[in-house]
């Protein structure tokens, strides 16, 4: 069965919400956005979650030693990528921390694919490339131009009750992430993170 990751959790009800549906990832956001949330109330939320949902932290450029920290803090158990960090960046990420870690890829084109595949990551995970955005557009992109890939990963971008069977079966992903289209006026709703993961899971 595919894994299924809802990102962009920032409030005490998302955490229920999610205690509730049980996806495999919950993805926190340390990086400028409308769904920001600090350190401190990452911990909190993090410590309400249950045990079987794994926590992402999903950071854009940050200070390897500040993403180590959260990490180590065990305030979450996996480290996203989702800036410019490169192969030298995340070598310097696995001095301080022993956490997986997934690359986000903005995809623009299969070499850029091919490329990441190199990277010492242990998942990619492949979003919309938007000017001047890195993630949580609502945006989709053409899975097709993914291909073949010799890591897991995740598909993102756009995806939705109503498109995420498609996009699974047009590539060989692992999970299915999504953030926009299981929120109503920028805040997560029961009904449509239920139908995401009824939709992920029945493939
Ligand atoms: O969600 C954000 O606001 C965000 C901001 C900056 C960097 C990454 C961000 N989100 C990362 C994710 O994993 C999202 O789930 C992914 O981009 C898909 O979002 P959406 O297209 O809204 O479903």
């Amino acid at each position: 069965m595919k894994k299924v990751k809802i990102c962009g959790l920032r409030r005490k009800e998302d955490i229920l919400i999610v205690n509730r549906l049980k996806p495999d990832y919950v993805g926190f956001v340390f990086a400028d956005s409308s769904r920001k949330v600090t350190k401190e109330e990452a911990k909190a939320l993090s410590k309400q979650l249950e045990k079987e949902i794994c926590p992402v932290g999903v950071f854009v450029n940050e200070e390897p030693e500040i993403v180590a920290q959260i990490a180590n803090a065990g305030i979450i158990d996996l480290i996203q990528l989702h800036g410019e960090e490169d192969e030298a960046y995340i070598q310097k990420l696995k001095a301080f921390t022993n956490k997986p870690i997934i690359k986000a890829v903005r995809v623009r084109s299969r070499e850029q694919i091919q490329k990441a595949e190199a990277l010492s990551c242990d998942y990619l995970l492949f979003d919309t490339y938007i000017k001047g955005q890195y993630g949580g557009s609502g945006k989709p992109f053409d899975v097709s131009l993914i291909g073949e890939v010799s890591k897991p990963y995740f598909i993102a971008g756009g995806l939705s009750e109503s498109n995420v069977a498609e996009k699974l079966k047009n590539c060989d992903a692992f999970a299915a992430d999504v953030s926009s289209a299981v929120e109503i006026d920028g805040y997560k709703d029961e009904k449509k993170v239920q139908q995401f993961i009824e939709a992920v899971r029945k493939g």
